[in-house]
């Protein structure tokens, strides 16, 4: 597989370019990480829905931006409760920074993914947190390599895949924690069949995400009934009552 990712939309092309210059951090980092899959089971086990909520200030597929301080939103997220956090570094084109990640970390115990486009080693050093994203199409025959520096420096990758030769890719790099992108990068579309035709395919043994796409409690129960161990939302948490939305999510139907 390149790395290239493909056919891809011009806006995520724009994005990928943006990202390769982006410098790494200065020394080789060591986090003691939040651990997502306690996290997942334990609300799991209080019967509530696993939910990572993203705080995304704005993206190339919504319109507007988010102004709201990040450390508010991502309390409010947890007060309504979410399991963990995503939270975007990325800062041209989703309204992100590594600051905001590290004052969220700071400010909530639970554990919080980085939501990065990293192609280098060097930029899981820009800043410290428990989960980091590494996106098997864009990453390409580095995947084994940056899985084994993420894990080095002490994060737990979250490996996202959307095809069925990524979601390979993934197992053979020995990812635990994978997730499936129901949004299609080359085209920016949403089909939730996308993970209902990729998680049987997945080993027991790995804990499975649903991303992208989830806006209902009818979404969520249909991500559940096809596997998933969690559900990544963004969109529908970002838009409105940030701790409203993320307590209807969370609470099974
Ligand atoms: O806003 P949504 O449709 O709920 O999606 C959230 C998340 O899955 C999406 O933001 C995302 C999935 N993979 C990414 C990679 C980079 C940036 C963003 C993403």
């Amino acid at each position: 597989m390149n790395a290239s990712g493909g056919k891809l939309a011009p806006e995520v092309r724009a994005i990928l370019d943006a990202a390769r210059d982006r410098p790494g951090g200065e020394t080789h980092l060591s986090v003691d990480s939040r651990s997502f899959p306690a996290a997942v089971a334990a609300t799991a086990d209080a019967g509530r829905v696993p939910i990572i909520a993203e705080v995304k200030p704005t993206s190339p597929t919504t319109g507007g931006v988010r102004d709201d301080d990040p450390v508010e939103l991502a309390r409010e997220m947890v007060a309504g409760g979410a399991t963990a956090l995503s939270v975007l570094t990325e800062p041209k084109h989703f309204g992100g920074s590594v600051e905001s990640l590290r004052r969220i970390r700071e400010a909530v115990d639970v554990p919080v993914l980085r939501k990065d486009f990293i192609l280098r080693e060097a930029q899981l050093d820009a800043v410290e947190s428990d989960l980091v994203l590494l996106i098997a199409r864009f990453v390409g025959d580095d995947l084994p390599d940056l899985v084994a520096a993420a894990r080095d420096r002490g994060f737990r990758p979250l490996v996202e895949v959307h095809t069925r030769d990524e979601l390979t890719a993934a197992l053979a790099a020995g990812a635990d924690i994978i997730g499936v992108n129901n949004r299609d990068l080359g085209r920016l579309d949403v089909d939730l069949g996308t993970f209902e035709a990729l998680a049987p395919e997945v080993p027991d043994d790995v804990l499975l995400v649903a991303e992208s796409g989830v806006k209902t409690t009818d979404d969520v129960r249909r991500m559940r009934e096809a596997g998933a161990d969690a559900l990544l939302v963004g969109t529908a948490i970002m838009d409105g009552d940030v701790r409203q939305n993320t307590a209807t999510l969370t609470t099974p139907q």
